[in-house]
């Protein structure tokens, strides 16, 4: 639900709604738009409503209005992890910088996300592929609520309703979302890649060539990790070397996450995943990630942390994993080895942004 801006009674046809949003009305009160600064589209006795708590029925005109200026989008949000979501079919261009989407992310000067997401036209037979940039501007190969997201936001720029899959080309390959009669997304994430060079870490690799349940020194202390790509590299640890088992609130994230997405065993830095374990089916974590710090939740750091969870023996394939900002229902198939993740995307607000 959001408020909604409409402006009535105009003559020019091709004049939008305004959709405004509780969270930021400041976008709005910016440069005029051009319609609004041409006299010749002004009627002469324009009536203003306010239409509070009205959802849209239709995808927002404004969204189709090509301004190189303004940047048309929806935010939207799995489980807290939250995302400016850009149309972007017309081009594999992004249109937003790093630098943009930077000042975009940021919570104080901009509209605030944990990064901004392009859809884009598919490529290697795909029907869209996906962009993601991270709120301090740098681009991860693969983001597990973004794709849940993004396959809500093509549904709706493309007017589907209903269940539906696509095939959504990302820097981590080939990723099929599936939207779900309940309206919650699952994503075939496809197989995790355990192989130590390819997550890639420098922790030294047991006979399989995966790092699992290997001493890593950070900060002082002995953690015990297992390392999973899931296209983007994860480290998951469960205890260290003095606590047997993890209290995860106790964790102090934003101490500790720092030191490990940079620590030098990581050339690519980390996402990293803190883990309690409730039952053999039910998991806790919280995540530091790597170009956005704690998060309420990271898609592909549950997957990777059941991963580590049946390498290390705490886990069955199939497990629920609470995140701060939720749960998500992860399985890591033993027929095919891909991971499955099930879990909602929801719409927040649409709003613009002056480039
Ligand atoms: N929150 C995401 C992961 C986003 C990318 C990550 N920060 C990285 O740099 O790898 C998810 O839900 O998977």
């Amino acid at each position: 639900m959001e408020a909604v801006l409409t402006f009535s009674s105009y003559p020019c046809r091709s004049l939008p709604s305004i959709y405004a949003t509780r969270f930021s009305p400041k976008l709005y009160h910016r440069k005029p738009s051009k319609f609004l600064r041409n006299p010749s589209c002004r009627p002469p006795f324009a009536s203003i409503s306010v239409d509070a708590l009205r959802m849209p029925s239709s995808k927002p005109s404004f969204l189709d209005r090509k301004d190189p200026d303004i940047l048309h989008f929806v935010k939207y949000h799995g489980l807290g992890n939250d995302f400016i979501l850009v149309d972007n079919r017309d081009s594999l261009e992004p249109r937003v910088t790093p630098e943009q989407a930077m000042k975009i992310c940021n919570r104080n000067f901009g509209v605030g996300a944990d990064g901004v997401i392009f859809a884009m036209p598919g490529l290697n037979g795909t029907d869209y592929s996906m962009r993601i940039f991270n709120s301090d501007g740098s681009e991860p190969e693969m983001c597990g609520n973004g794709v849940r997201c993004i396959a809500r936001f093509i549904a709706e720029l493309e007017s589907i309703e209903g269940t539906q899959r696509f095939k959504i080309h990302t820097g981590a390959g080939l990723i099929v979302p599936e939207i779900q009669d309940d309206g919650k997304v699952k994503v075939d994430m496809g197989q995790p890649i355990l192989l130590a060079a390819d997550v890639p870490t420098k922790l030294p690799a047991n006979h399989t060539g995966a790092v699992v349940n290997t001493e890593l020194f950070v900060d002082g202390v002995g953690w015990n990790v297992t390392c999973v790509s899931m296209g983007n590299p994860h480290c998951v640890t469960f205890n260290t070397k003095q606590v047997e088992a993890f209290q995860v609130d106790e964790i102090k994230l934003e101490e500790v996450g720092p030191k490990f997405e940079h620590h030098e065993m990581f050339p690519s830095r980390t996402n990293t995943e803190f883990v309690q374990v409730f039952s053999r089916s039910h998991l806790k974590m919280r995540v530091w990630e790597r170009g956005a710090g704690a998060t309420l939740a990271c898609g592909t750091g549950a997957c990777a942390v059941v991963v580590a969870a049946v390498l290390e023996g705490h886990a069955e394939r199939i497990c629920t994993v609470d995140l701060p900002g939720g749960p998500l229902e992860i399985e890591w198939r033993e027929e095919d080895n891909h991971v499955y993740m099930t879990g909602p995307a929801e719409k927040v607000f649409y709003g613009s942004v002056p480039l």
